[in-house]
């Protein structure tokens, strides 16, 4: 398997796992191959442009609600039905079972949606995991447009736990990773100026009762 968790220097592997103790997050920048970046790519740009995505909520259970003022993406979770979905679902995997043997984070659920956030959308200033209240462990994003500079907006700004101190304004970049503890780095996706589309997944720690 040609991943950063198989093929590439220990020594990235080892960069990954310093920044998520150390700092909370790390960044890989070519996580995946250039063709199963662009596969993954068709299929969201298909599925957003073919009607097979829905807007994105904010809230849990009654709470829940579409809210375009703070997050205006549409997603479609990944089901594991394509080849390049089964690819990428087997380098999470991987990635999930390196993290534990390293970490000893208990993960045992990873789940993820294709996300397009069309130009002039955002999501604000949020939380994966609210005060440690829910079940994701940790976040990650893979960026999936070809191409991407940083007069397209759609930067990643991960905070510290004042909500307001910048600790990284990421980029996005093509095949890039970014991983971070959901319940340690607030963080918010600024207005983007082109068609945004990348994959957010979620590593949880479900109790055997809930699975
Ligand atoms: O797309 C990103 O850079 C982050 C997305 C995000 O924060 C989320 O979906 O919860
Ligand atoms: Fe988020």
């Amino acid at each position: 398997m040609n991943s950063i968790v198989e093929a590439a220097p220990r020594a990235a592997m080892e960069d990954v796992l310093d920044g998520l103790t150390e700092q909370g997050y790390a960044v890989v920048p070519d996580f995946l191959p250039e063709s199963l970046r662009n596969a993954l790519y068709q299929q969201a740009v298909q599925s957003y442009q073919s009607d097979g995505m829905h807007r994105a909520s904010i809230g849990q259970g009654r709470d829940n609600q579409i809210n375009t003022s703070i997050r205006g993406d549409s997603i479609v979770w990944l089901d594991g039905s394509t080849p390049a979905q089964r690819d990428f679902l087997e380098r999470m995997d991987a990635y999930r079972a390196l993290l534990n043997r390293s970490l000893y984070l208990g993960i045992n659920n990873y789940e993820a949606h294709f996300a397009y956030y069309p130009p002039g959308r955002y999501y604000r200033t949020h939380w994966d995991n609210f005060r440690g209240r829910s079940n994701r462990l940790v976040t990650t994003v893979l960026y999936l447009n070809p191409h991407w500079s940083s007069d397209c907006g759609g930067e990643l700004v991960l905070y510290a736990e004042d909500e307001k101190t910048v600790r990284e304004t990421i980029v996005p970049q093509p095949g890039m990773l970014v991983t971070f503890m959901s319940a340690q780095i607030p963080h918010e996706v600024r207005p983007t100026h082109q068609p945004r589309v990348s994959i957010a997944g979620w590593m949880r720690r479900d109790s055997i009762l809930s699975r």
